[in-house]
C-alpha cells in the first residue's frame, strides 16, 4: 500500500505562479526516494505538502490511507507525529544537550509541565538513550549540541525523529552542507534505518549522484511538473542535461 501519495496536486503561493503543476505520484511503504531538480522546481514545496505546512490550492494528500490536507486538530497532528523531518541547518537547539535535544521528539506525547521543567519520565529518556545508540552517540548525551560537529548534529536531528516514532522521514537537503565523507555517513544512517527500520524517506537533494547512489526512485521535478520518476538505473547523463540544462560536473 502507499505510504504517501498525492493525487492531482497543484500549489501556488502567489495567483499566476503555480509551483506544483498537477503532481500525482504514490510512494511505497520503506522506500527511499530523491527528488532532484533545479532551484525554484518545487522540490521543498513538495515535501511541505507531507507535513501540512503546505496545503494544496486542488488534488488530495493521502498518508497511510488517510486523507491529510483535509485533517485538522487532533486527527492531523496525529499524523504529523508520524512524520520526522530533517533540514540542512540541523534545526537543533544549540545551547541544550544532546539527550534534550532528542527528548524534544517526545513533545506531543509529554504534559507541557514536565517538557517545560524538563522533567521528562524515566521511560522517555531511556527511548532517547536507545535512540541516540541508534544513530552511534550514546556517549554524547550530555555533550551541548552547539558543540558538536555539523554530521553529528544531523544524526541528534534523526535520533529526534526516530524518538517522534516517525515512520516516515522527510529530508530537506539534509546534507548539503557537509563534507563527502561526513554525507556519506548520514546517507548510510539514514539507508540503514530505512532497511531495519522500514521507514519511508522522502529526501530533497541538489546532489544527483547521492541520490543515484542512496536511493531506491528518483523523481526529477521540474517547473513544477514530474520531469522523471524512476529506479536510478533509468537515469541518464542525457536526462541530467534536459532536467539542469547542463552537465553537472
Ligand atoms: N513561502 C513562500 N511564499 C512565496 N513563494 C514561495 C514560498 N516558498 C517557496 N516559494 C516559491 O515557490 C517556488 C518553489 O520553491 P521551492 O522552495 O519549493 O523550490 P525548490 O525546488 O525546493 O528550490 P531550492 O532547490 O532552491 O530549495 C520558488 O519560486 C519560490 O520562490
Amino acid at each position: 500500500m502507499a505510504m504517501l501519495e498525492l493525487k492531482h496536486v497543484c500549489q501556488s503561493y502567489k495567483k499566476q505562479h503555480p509551483v506544483l503543476r498537477d503532481i500525482s505520484l504514490s510512494i511505497p511503504t520503506g522506500q527511499f526516494v530523491s527528488v532532484i531538480g533545479p532551484s525554484g522546481a518545487g522540490k521543498t514545496t513538495l515535501l511541505r505538502l507531507f507535513n501540512h505546512m503546505v496545503r494544496p490550492d486542488s488534488g488530495e494528500v493521502w498518508i497511510d490511507g488517510t486523507r491529510f490536507d483535509r485533517l485538522n486538530g487532533r486527527g492531523r497532528r496525529k499524523i504529523q507525529q508520524r512524520v520526522g523531518m530533517i533540514f540542512q541547518d540541523f534545526s537543533l537547539v544549540d545551547m541544550c544537550t544532546c539527550l534534550q535535544n532528542v527528548l524534544n521528539g517526545s513533545l506531543a506525547r509529554v504534559p507541557l509541565w514536565r517538557a517545560l521543567s524538563g522533567c521528562f519520565p524515566q521511560a522517555e529518556k531511556e527511548k532517547a538513550m536507545a535512540a541516540l545508540k541508534a544513530v552511534g552517540l550514546e556517549s554524547y548525551s550530555q555533550t551541548p549540541a552547539h558543540t558538536l560537529s555539523g554530521g553529528q548534529k544531523q544524526r541528534v536531528a534523526i535520533a529526534r525523529t526516530l524518538m517522534q516514532d516517525a515512520t516516515i522521514l522527510l529530508a530537506d537537503e539534509p546534507v548539503a552542507s557537509l563534507d563527502p565523507l561526513t554525507a556519506r555517513q548520514v546517507l548510510e544512517l539514514m539507508r540503514k534505518l530505512q532497511k531495519k527500520q522500514g521507514l519511508t524517506v522522502v529526501m530533497n537533494s541538489h546532489n544527483v549522484e547521492q541520490a543515484r547512489t542512496w536511493s531506491d526512485r528518483i523523481i526529477g521535478l521540474k517547473d513544477g511538473r514530474i520531469f522523471f520518476d524512476g529506479p536510478p538505473a533509468d537515469w541518464t547523463d542525457d536526462r541530467l542535461q534536459d532536467l539542469y540544462g547542463r552537465t553537472q560536473s
